[in-house]
């Protein structure tokens, strides 16, 4: 699925964004105090990967910063309280250089495939949405390289777009899905992907339309209510039980502006937190969810870290359990 080569260095683990409060009081741990630098041979556990990059938002005409978001996530989780039974580690950063985005993807998905076959469950942080053609490479590694002929890997993606214009004009955080297609056709794949919190205002016909042919499952941010709550999760289980692993993956313009202010695209209405979060955790507790990350944090652009603190509040949940 992903071309060789294993010529780059691993890049350098830099643990000064953990630093936060320490509390005097007994059983009082902050992510700070426990998360540990990752290495080949640790005990399996939720691993941290950042990926640097705002090459792709830059190529679909966005607005930059989303470089800057992997910093600032772990600067918001690192004071959190520390819940988890098992450890956490950081994997350390992949940068993308200038343009080189592809060459970064790549990069992306060596590391990715690394930390699956040691055992761990990754949890990417970006970095815009170009993110996810590198994350999906790295499953798609690691599945591989396990045996599997044609794994039927679902994709949901939380997002107020599909993301998945043509990559013949260009391939950036607007393309990653419709690059995923190419290579699934290319392998003979199934693709299976939902996108969910979908602003219909945000796409053009030809991207529903495509949507349409792909057999998508689409559900739009206005049908997400307390009412329909109920019937959405009915659709994701069934998504989910259609596959035998699972890729979450979360941009945060998916949420209303007022609660991701620091986005290139901040959504008018948006899926509110208060409603993704269990949906969220049913798909953490399907047993399929092999890898997730979480895209578009553009600290420039954010108000008081609102957007970085929802991000951070993404990862303890997503990394709760296990
Ligand atoms: N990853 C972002 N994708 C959106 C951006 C939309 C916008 O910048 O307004 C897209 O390409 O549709
Ligand atoms: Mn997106
Ligand atoms: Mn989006």
């Amino acid at each position: 699925m992903s071309a060789d080569s294993d010529t780059h260095d691993t890049p350098p683990i830099d643990m000064t964004a953990w630093q936060g409060r320490v509390d005097p009081e007994p059983d009082s741990p902050r992510w700070h105090q426990c998360v540990q630098p990752w290495t080949a041979h640790a005990t399996p556990g939720a691993t941290l990967l950042g990926f640097a990059s705002d090459a792709g938002v830059k190529r679909n005409q966005g607005r930059p910063g989303a470089a800057d978001g992997p910093l600032a996530i772990r600067r918001a989780l690192a004071n959190l309280a520390w819940h988890r039974q098992g450890p956490a580690y950081d994997a350390g950063t992949v940068v993308c250089e200038g343009d080189a985005l592809e060459d970064a993807q790549q990069r992306l998905g060596e590391r990715v495939a690394e930390t699956l076959d040691a055992g761990h469950f990754p949890v990417v942080l970006g970095g815009g949405h170009e993110i996810a053609f590198g994350s999906w490479q790295g499953l798609a590694r690691h599945l591989e390289a396990q045996g599997s002929k044609a794994p039927r890997v679902g994709i949901i993606n939380l997002d107020a777009h599909f993301d998945l214009r043509d990559p013949v004009h260009v391939r950036s955080s607007g393309t990653p899905f419709a690059q995923i297609v190419d290579q699934c056709e290319m392998h003979d794949w199934p693709f299976r992907y939902a996108c969910l919190g979908v602003s219909r205002a945000s796409n053009t016909r030809a991207l529903f339309q495509r949507a349409e042919d792909l057999g998508v499952l689409v559900r739009e941010d206005r049908e997400f209510t307390a009412a329909t709550f109920d019937a959405i999760v009915r659709d994701v289980e069934r998504f989910v039980a259609r596959c035998e692993h699972v890729y979450l993956t979360i941009d945060l313009d998916v949420l209303p502006a007022a609660e991701a202010p620091g986005v290139s695209a901040p959504a008018a209405r948006g899926v509110s937190l208060a409603l993704l979060e269990p949906l969220i955790e049913i798909i953490r507790d399907s047993g399929k969810l092999r890898l997730a990350d979480i895209a578009e944090l553009n600290p420039e652009h954010d108000i008081d870290s609102r957007t970085a603190k929802v991000a951070a509040r993404l990862v303890h949940q997503l990394t709760l359990t296990g």
